[in-house]
């Protein structure tokens, strides 16, 4: 008998190793932002996303193989990321699209220049035709999906999680997964305590991978 799992076809295990091992100079591309007038902090959206163009910020390989099986399980029509980067979880995502056999992944990217290199990976991987780029703020290019939201990934700036949650809960089904990655920034806070209240219709748990995931269930 054999079994599928694009994650060990070579094109992108090379792909996610070169990634992956990219992303641990993060803190090397990183110096410096901080230290710019006035924080990261205090910087728009598209300020922050610019000044951050060669970071990676990816989920952890962990957290990637988890993403994988989940959306293997749930066979989603729709999978929404919000915070593309280079697409190290979208590869993860649209491998386990592409051994579902159906479905597709729509992921979102405030930096033009991040969005050309995950729109690249995807083409040398062979998964670009299970994966839409839409690039711009999330805010503006997920308030048109034309479909529903069958499965999420919220990994963009920790704080536009809840606004990015709210604007897609018209199209969340009962039974809708949404992940958010790294439990621990403090930026995430307002979207924990939101998911983690019972009056806001959700089935909300950490799950322990590197970073810690919040998996939430819509009721
Ligand atoms: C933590 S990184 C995402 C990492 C990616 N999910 C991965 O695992 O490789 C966050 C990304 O979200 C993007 N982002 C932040 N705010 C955004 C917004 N409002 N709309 C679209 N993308 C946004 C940033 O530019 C950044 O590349």
């Amino acid at each position: 008998m054999t079994f599928t799992n694009t994650l060990t076809d070579p094109r992108v295990g090379t792909t996610l190793s070169r990634m992956f091992a990219a992303a641990a100079d993060d803190d090397f591309a990183a110096a410096g932002i901080a230290d710019r007038p006035g924080g990261f902090a205090a910087m728009s959206p598209q300020e922050q996303a610019d000044a951050a163009a060669r970071i990676y910020m990816p989920i952890s390989a962990a957290g990637g193989q988890l993403l994988y099986s989940l959306v293997r399980a749930v066979r989603p029509a729709t999978v929404v990321e919000f915070g593309t980067s280079f697409g190290i979880s979208t590869l993860h995502l649209a491998a386990a699209v592409r051994d579902n056999g159906t479905g597709r992944v729509v992921s979102t990217e405030l930096n033009a220049d991040k969005a050309a290199a995950a729109r690249r990976a995807f083409a040398e991987t062979g998964l670009d035709d299970v994966v839409t780029v839409l690039e711009g703020d999330a805010r503006e290019t997920l308030a048109d999906l034309d479909a529903g939201a069958d499965f999420v990934l919220l990994d963009g700036w920790k704080d536009l999680c809840l606004p990015v949650l709210r604007l897609l809960e018209p199209r969340l089904a009962p039974g809708t997964l949404v992940v958010a990655d790294d439990v621990e920034l403090d930026g995430l806070r307002p979207y924990l305590d939101y998911v983690r209240d019972p009056a806001n219709g959700y089935q909300s748990v950490t799950f322990p991978v590197e970073d810690g995931m919040e998996i939430s269930c819509r009721l």
